[in-house]
C-alpha cells in the first residue's frame, strides 16, 4: 500500500482534491464529496478536509461503512509508520467488549455446562453465520424477500435445519456441521448456541424467515407421523427443500387453544377442513401446515399439503416480510386421514407439548438479541464523544448500562440452568417439571428485553430511530423486541400459567 506523510495530506483540503485519514488510512474523497450521503460541506470543514478525521467519522458511521465495496475503493495508501487501531473483526471472533459475551465465551472465566465441543461449535456456527447468513439477513430484511433457496442449501448442508429441532433420532446419520460434533452428542447447549447466534445481526424479521416455521411445525410430525409420512415429509424439509408451517393461532383465538374454529370433518378416507388461521410464520412460502382444527369431540392436528382450497395472504407486521408471516384459509381443502399426526382428539396434547421446546427456543434468541444489544450501547458510549467526553462519561448512561447489563446477566444465568435440566429430563419431565418455570423465564427474558430496548434507545437517542446509521439496530430490536413477549405465549399468559403450575404442585401440608 503506498505511503504518505501526514503533511502531504493536509495539502489535498479544497472540493475536487480532498483527502483525509480515518485510522492511519488515506481516503482520497475527491470525487465522492458530491455523492456522500451526509453532504459535501461536513466533508470541507477545517477539522476533517486534509485532516486526521477519525473521531469524526467514528462519531457518526458505523466501521461496516467502510467495509463497503464502494468505499473500500477510496482508499489510496496510509500514512508512515502509522497501524490501523480499528481493525474489522474477522469473522468468528469473540467480543473483547465487556459483558458483550456469555460469561463461558469470555477470556478466563469459567462454566460448569459448556464443554470443549461447545467451543468447537460455537466457533465454527458464528463464523458460518457471519460469512453466509448475515450478509443474506441484511439483504432479506431491508428487501423484504424470503431466504434464498441458495442459504437454504447451505443451512441444510451443515444440517443446521436438523439440528434446530433439537436432540433426537432425527439426528442420527448425520453430519452435523462437517462432523464437529457427533449425533449422539448434540445437546440443547449445542442448540442454545444456534438460537442465541442467529439472532445477532439486528434482523428480527429475518430470524423467524430462516425457517423458525419449522422449528415449531415439524416436532409433532417427527414425533407422532404415521411412518409413511415421516419418511416421505421429514427428509425433504430437513433437506431444506420443502417449507413447513405451524397453523394453530386463529384471528378468533390465540393463546385460548379451546377456541379454534377451523373444522376437520371426517368423510370416508378423508378430512374435510374450513377455517382461517392468522400470524403463521413462513406461511407465505410453506408447503405444508401443522394445524389445529376443532374435530367431532375436541381438537385434531392435521398435515395439510399445499393443494387446491389452500391459500396464503402475506400480513403487513411491524418486522420485515422477510418471515412471510401469512394469513391462511382452508376452503373445503381434502385432507387424507393418514395425514393424521395424532390420535383423533387427542390434538390439545400435541399442541400444548411442543409449546416449551418453542418458548425455549425463542427465549434463546431474545437472549442473543439482549446480549448484543448490550454491546451496541457499550460500543456506542465509549466512542460518541459529547460535550467534549465520552458518552460514558455521564453518569446517567452508565446507570443505563448497570441496568442492560444486570437484566441480561440474570436472564443468562437462569436460561443456562433451565437447559441444563432438559439436558437430564425426558420430554414427559420437561412437560411435568419444567412448563411452569419456562414460562417464567420467557416472560422475564422477554419483559427485560424490552425494558433494554427502551433504554437503548434513549442512549442512542435520534440515531436509534432510524434503520440506517449508527442507530439501526437498536432500531429494528426496539420495533421488533415486542415479537418475543408476544409469540408462543404472551407475558400476561405465561406468568398466569407459571404460578398455576406451581400452585399445582403445593403440597397439601403445607402451612405457614
Ligand atoms: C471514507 C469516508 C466516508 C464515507 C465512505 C462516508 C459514508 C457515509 C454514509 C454511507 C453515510 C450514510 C449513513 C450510514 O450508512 O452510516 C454517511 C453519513 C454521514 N456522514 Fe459520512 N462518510 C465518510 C466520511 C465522513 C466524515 C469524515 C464526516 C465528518 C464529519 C462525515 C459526516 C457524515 C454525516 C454528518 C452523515 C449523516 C449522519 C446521520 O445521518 O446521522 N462523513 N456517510
Amino acid at each position: 500500500m503506498k505511503e504518505f506523510t501526514f503533511s502531504e495530506v493536509q495539502h489535498h483540503n479544497k472540493e475536487n482534491d480532498l483527502w483525509i485519514v480515518i485510522d492511519s488510512k488515506v481516503y482520497d474523497l475527491s470525487k465522492f464529496a458530491n455523492l456522500h450521503p451526509g453532504g459535501v460541506s461536513v466533508l470541507l470543514a477545517k477539522s476533517v478536509a486534509g485532516q486526521d478525521a477519525t473521531n469524526a467519522f467514528y462519531g457518526l458511521h458505523r466501521q461496516e461503512v467502510l467495509s463497503r465495496p464502494q468505499y473500500a475503493r477510496l482508499v489510496m495508501g496510509r500514512i508512515q509508520g502509522e497501524e490501523e487501531t480499528f481493525k474489522i473483526p474477522i469473522p468468528g471472533t469473540i467480543s473483547k467488549v465487556p459483558y458483550a459475551e456469555a460469561t463461558w465465551l469470555a477470556d478466563g472465566f469459567h462454566t460448569p455446562y459448556f464443554k470443549e465441543n461447545h467451543r468447537k461449535f460455537h466457533k465454527a456456527i458464528r463464523t458460518f453465520f457471519e460469512e453466509v447468513v448475515r450478509p443474506e439477513a441484511l439483504r432479506c430484511e431491508e428487501s423484504g424477500k424470503r431466504i434464498s433457496q441458495e442459504v437454504v442449501d447451505k443451512l441444510s448442508e451443515m444440517e443446521i435445519i436438523a439440528m434446530r429441532m433439537g436432540p433426537g433420532k432425527h439426528l442420527q446419520g448425520r453430519k452435523l456441521i462437517g462432523g464437529i460434533v457427533q449425533p449422539e452428542e448434540f445437546d440443547y447447549f449445542h442448540e442454545y448456541i444456534l438460537n442465541t447466534e442467529m439472532a445477532r445481526f439486528g434482523t428480527r424479521g429475518f430470524m423467524d424467515g430462516m425457517l423458525n416455521g419449522a422449528i415449531i411445525s415439524l416436532p409433532p410430525v417427527l414425533k407422532y407421523a404415521p411412518v409413511e409420512l415421516y419418511e416421505r415429509v421429514v427428509p425433504e424439509v430437513l433437506s431444506g427443500k420443502k417449507y413447513i408451517s405451524l397453523a394453530i393461532t386463529e384471528a378468533f383465538a390465540g393463546s385460548d387453544v379451546n377456541g379454534l374454529q377451523t373444522t376437520a370433518i371426517r368423510e370416508g378416507n378423508y378430512w374435510i377442513v374450513n377455517g382461517t388461521k392468522k400470524w403463521i410464520t413462513n406461511g407465505t412460502f410453506s408447503d405444508y401446515f401443522t394445524v389445529g382444527c376443532k374435530t367431532e369431540k375436541g381438537l385434531t392436528v392435521l398435515l395439510i399439503e399445499r393443494t387446491d382450497g389452500v391459500n396464503t395472504k402475506a400480513i403487513k407486521t411491524a418486522y420485515s416480510s422477510a418471515a412471510g408471516t401469512a394469513y391462511v384459509t382452508f376452503d373445503n381443502v381434502r385432507v387424507p386421514v393418514a395425514n393424521t399426526l395424532v390420535q383423533m382428539d387427542k390434538g390439545l396434547s400435541v399442541i400444548l407439548s411442543n409449546f416449551n421446546h418453542e418458548r425455549w427456543a425463542i427465549i434463546c434468541g431474545a437472549l442473543g438479541a439482549q446480549r448484543m444489544i448490550v454491546e451496541e450501547c457499550m460500543k456506542w458510549a465509549a466512542q460518541r464523544i459529547v460535550f467534549g467526553k465520552p458518552l460514558s462519561s455521564q453518569a446517567v448512561i452508565r446507570s443505563k448500562l448497570a441496568k442492560m447489563i444486570s437484566r441480561v446477566e440474570a436472564c443468562q444465568n437462569w436460561v443456562e440452568s433451565i437447559t441444563d435440566q432438559m439436558n437430564h429430563m425426558s420430554h414427559e419431565q420437561v412437560s411435568d417439571k419444567l412448563a411452569g418455570r419456562i414460562a417464567l423465564l420467557k416472560q422475564f427474558v422477554t419483559k427485560c428485553g424490552r425494558e433494554t430496548a427502551e433504554d437503548a434507545t434513549q442512549v442512542f437517542g435520534g440515531r436509534a430511530l432510524t434503520t440506517t446509521g449508527m442507530g439501526k439496530v437498536v432500531e429494528n430490536y426496539h420495533r421488533t423486541s415486542g415479537y418475543d413477549s408476544i409469540l408462543g405465549g404472551t407475558e400476561d399468559i405465561l406468568r398466569d400459567l407459571g404460578v398455576r403450575q406451581a400452585m399445582k404442585k403445593m403440597p397439601k401440608e403445607a402451612r405457614l
